[in-house]
């Protein structure tokens, strides 16, 4: 997939938010993208999928199935999140959406209309529809913001599984999430101009959440709100089948 000479801007006489951007992808690519506020990001995120059409320059080779996680997932449709889930993989030809929905530890979501999610429920619904199609070119706008630690741990293999079957990622991250990454290529957005540093970024200061698993007892009666609690707070809680103790 090749940028040439690639410039945007929204309106007429608008300053260019992406000026004369070059860049080559090649299959198996993962690309963090960083910039400050309003840089151009997602801008760029939306060119590189399609969803927006260069005011100059060309976009060439862009692969046949595009999956576009964004940043803010619109929520103003009349579904519940299954409902939703089952709709998209309809129109994607029967793809199966249940394997993203335990990957992505949005079960306790599925029967919440979209309009009633958090923002990061909004946000593991665009990506399970984004994933679901085994897309060739992944676009993942700020993925790692609103996320629990859980959900957040799973998405370096969820960007290496598509790069390793021959795909493009390009990830728009703030938070540094993909830099244990091997080969992890970094492009910067700043007044207009697209740049790949020789030098990467340093590593993040973070150190990985490990996860632990404790079992709670609390009276029957109280789970559901029990339950409720724990996931409102970012901790995949779920209860245990007595055959399972
Ligand atoms: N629909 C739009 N119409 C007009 N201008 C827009 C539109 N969307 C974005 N812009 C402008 O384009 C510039 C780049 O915005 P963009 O959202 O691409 O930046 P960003 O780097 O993703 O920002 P952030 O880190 O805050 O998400 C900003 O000046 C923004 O105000």
């Amino acid at each position: 997939m090749r940028l040439s000479k690639v410039s945007f801007r929204y309106r007429r006489r608008d300053p260019f938010v992406i000026q004369g951007a070059d860049a080559e992808l090649a299959p198996g690519d993962i690309v963090e993208l960083t910039g400050v506020n309003g840089a151009g990001k997602s801008t760029l995120l939306r060119l590189l999928a399609g969803l927006t059409r260069p005011t100059k320059g060309t976009i060439g080779g862009r692969p046949a199935v595009v999956g576009f996680a964004p940043d803010r997932f619109p929520t103003g449709q009349p579904f519940t999140v299954a409902a939703y889930l089952r709709h998209v993989s309809r129109m994607r030809g029967g793809a199966r959406w249940e394997p993203w929905a335990e990957r992505l530890h949005m079960e306790h979501l599925l029967a919440t209309p979209l309009g009633e999610l958090s923002k990061g429920g909004g946000h593991k619904v665009g990506l399970a529809q984004a994933l679901m199609a085994d897309p060739g070119l992944l676009i993942m706008d700020e993925p790692f913001a609103g996320l629990d630690a859980a959900t957040r741990a799973v998405l370096p293999d969820l960007a290496t599984e598509v790069a390793g079957r021959g795909g493009i990622v390009v990830v728009s991250d703030h938070q540094g999430g993909l830099r244990a990454l091997p080969a992890l290529r970094h492009w910067t957005v700043a007044d207009g101009g697209l740049d790949e540093p020789s030098s990467p970024a340093p590593p993040p200061v973070p150190v990985p959440d490990e996860l632990v698993t404790v079992t709670v007892q609390v009276p029957a009666g109280e789970l559901p709100r029990f339950l409720a609690r724990m996931r409102g707070e970012g901790y995949p809680a779920r209860e245990i089948e007595e055959s399972a103790r």
